[in-house]
């Protein structure tokens, strides 16, 4: 799917006070008018290079912090900043895709994708099949310029909507839940395209309601909850928090929960053919060893690093509501 002809680099940072941070809010907040508090003094870090996950449940406020990073809607308190410059001189090299753009059902692709070149002032026009051509190079529609928009598959709707946040070269590129609405196929798609766009040097902010994605696409996760940021920073900061379990199948389930808990490990517990216990700082193999040792027999014995969903209930005592 990567195009053989690369885009040129996006703009270079020729200043960049953030120090390296695509995103930077400090006490980002909105207040609508009705008093509701959909944004509460959000201080965010997306570092440059990053694929940053943006998750939280429905109505936690990720589409108004992405309105206000993008000044589609005034924010009520607080500063932000994107690729260390103020908006108005950043927005040329930031790419969206808010809400999904707009197109025309019985024009094609690369039709479309013309209309959207059109409406760029800066972009010359003498180029415009060049920066069409590329963008549909780069999300894999090359094949499917010419079909006509009604008949792309879910997927192929979604990447030429990246397309058109691609048409000029970008540094950052802001995604709201570009895989809603999508079927497994095109899910897959979208996801393989973010990635791919971040090997680019492309810094991608996608906010996302479902944790699996998360942990899939992203190198970097801030966690909201009720207009608040929980938590943020790399995926392995974030798991770091919460102690692994070790998974030991055995017929055996008391005498393996009495050495488990012997050797010190926390929050045994033995159910069907499975005892689980907090590993903590305890190294699998001589856990292992000593069960084996007095006489248990293991048939399995794994250790599952925490998942995001239990991150996030550990941290706001509430359950991840939606589909993970
Ligand atoms: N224009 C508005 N006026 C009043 N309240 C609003 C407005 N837009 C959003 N809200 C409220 O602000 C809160 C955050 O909404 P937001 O859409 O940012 O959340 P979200 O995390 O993106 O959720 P979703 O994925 O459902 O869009 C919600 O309670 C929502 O009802």
């Amino acid at each position: 799917m990567r195009a053989p002809e690369r885009a040129p680099a996006a703009p270079p940072a020729a200043e960049d006070p953030a120090g390296g941070a695509a995103i930077v809010t400090r006490g980002l907040t909105k207040r609508f008018r009705g008093g509701q508090v959909a944004v509460d003094g959000l201080d965010l870090t997306v570092p440059a290079g990053s694929v940053f996950g943006f998750l939280g449940p429905n109505g936690s406020g990720k589409t108004t912090t992405i309105r206000m990073l993008l000044g589609l809607v005034a924010p009520t308190g607080g500063t932000h900043e994107l690729l260390g410059l103020p908006l108005a001189r950043a927005l040329p090299a930031v790419g969206a895709v808010v809400e999904g753009p707009a197109f025309y059902p019985y024009l094609s692709g690369s039709a479309n994708l013309l209309r959207f070149d059109a409406a760029n002032p800066a972009a010359s026009g003498r180029d415009a099949a060049r920066r069409v051509g590329r963008a549909l190079e780069r999300v894999g529609l090359s094949a499917a310029a010419g079909k006509r928009y009604r008949a792309y598959s879910l997927g192929m709707r979604q990447r030429l909507a990246i397309a058109a946040a691609l048409l000029t070269p970008r540094r950052l590129l802001v995604l709201d839940e570009p895989t809603n609405g999508l079927d497994p196929q095109g899910t897959r798609e979208v996801r393989a395209l973010v990635k791919e766009i971040a090997g680019d040097g492309t810094t991608v902010f996608v906010s996302s309601h479902l944790l699996a994605e998360v942990e899939q696409m992203c190198t970097h996760a801030g966690i909201m909850s009720h207009g608040r940021l929980v938590a943020h920073g790399t995926l392995t900061e974030l798991h770091a928090g919460r102690s692994a379990r070790l998974r030991v199948e055995t017929p055996d389930l008391a005498h393996a929960a009495g050495i488990l808990a012997s050797l010190g490990l926390a929050d045994v517990r033995a159910a069907g053919e499975e005892v689980t216990a907090e590993l903590g700082e305890h190294a699998p193999d001589r856990v292992n060893a000593e069960l084996v040792r007095q006489g248990v027999a293991v048939r399995g014995l794994a250790v599952a690093r925490p998942s995001l969903e239990e991150v996030f209930v550990g941290l706001t005592g509430e359950g991840f509501d939606v589909d993970g």
